[in-house]
């Protein structure tokens, strides 16, 4: 990459920008909202179930000025959702300004694994053992949504939620190609710990990206 270009990217004006598209959120407090996602490339984190490995390279997605990104964004609904990858890898200060002063709402999944940066009306944190969330995220985070692969992961579940603030909506979310044993058990899971609700990846469900 040219020198002129990586030092953009790694101001945070210019983003690896690996796909864009209009949906509804289909995870989480905000499911069912139209919502306009960006999907940032680039994840080192390294989760083995993970349904975006194709974002983990950021060099073949391309960098794209911050401004081209919300122009698009702003054509569909007030509700932006920035994912990745892992967003957090990048300095998301100009992205959410940008966007802000477009009167967007501007939502973040996130693993919480890098320094968090940006201005967010919504945190949605997905904590994974293999790189833990930062304490400031966990101070912040809106919603945590923890992915329920094995039995182990409800253990890991509420070590997490010991560290999230008070205010912060607890969900476990079935990994997708685990969900016939994992659905039954987190359903049961959360009768018996009613302080958890259950998240679904509703857009696989509907066909929807
Ligand atoms: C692809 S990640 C990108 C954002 C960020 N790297 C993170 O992990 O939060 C978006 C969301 O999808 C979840 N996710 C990824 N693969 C999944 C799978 N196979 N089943 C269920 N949820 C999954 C993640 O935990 C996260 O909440
Ligand atoms: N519809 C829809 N909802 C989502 N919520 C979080 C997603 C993500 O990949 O971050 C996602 C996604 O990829 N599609
Ligand atoms: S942190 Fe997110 S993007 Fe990265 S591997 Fe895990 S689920 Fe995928
Ligand atoms: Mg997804």
């Amino acid at each position: 990459m040219k020198k002129e270009i990586q030092n953009l990217v790694d101001k945070g004006e210019m983003l690896p920008l690996m796909e864009e598209f209009y949906t509804i959120q289909g995870e989480g407090y905000h499911k069912g909202t139209a919502a306009y996602f960006i999907r940032i490339g680039g994840c080192d984190v390294g989760c083995h179930w993970c349904d975006v490995k194709e974002s983990w390279n950021a060099e073949i997605h391309p960098p794209t000025e911050t401004q081209k990104i919300v122009d698009n964004a702003k054509k569909y609904s007030n509700t932006i959702v920035v994912t990745g990858g892992e967003p957090l890898m990048w300095d998301m200060t100009a992205l959410t300004a940008k966007l802000k002063a477009e009167g967007l709402q501007t939502h973040i999944e996130t693993s919480g694994a890098y320094k968090l940066t940006g201005i967010w009306d919504w945190i949605c944190l997905s904590p994974k053992k293999l790189k833990l969330p930062t304490q400031e995220v966990c101070e912040k985070a809106d919603e945590l949504k923890v992915i329920i692969y094995n039995k182990d992961d409800f253990r890991f579940a509420e070590e997490q939620a010991s560290k999230v603030n008070k205010n912060c909506i607890l969900y476990l979310q079935p990994e997708w190609s685990k969900r016939e044993k994992a659905v039954p058990a987190i359903v049961d899971y959360v009768m018996a710990n009613p302080k958890w609700k259950i998240s679904l990846q509703t857009h696989k469900y509907l066909n929807i990206p």
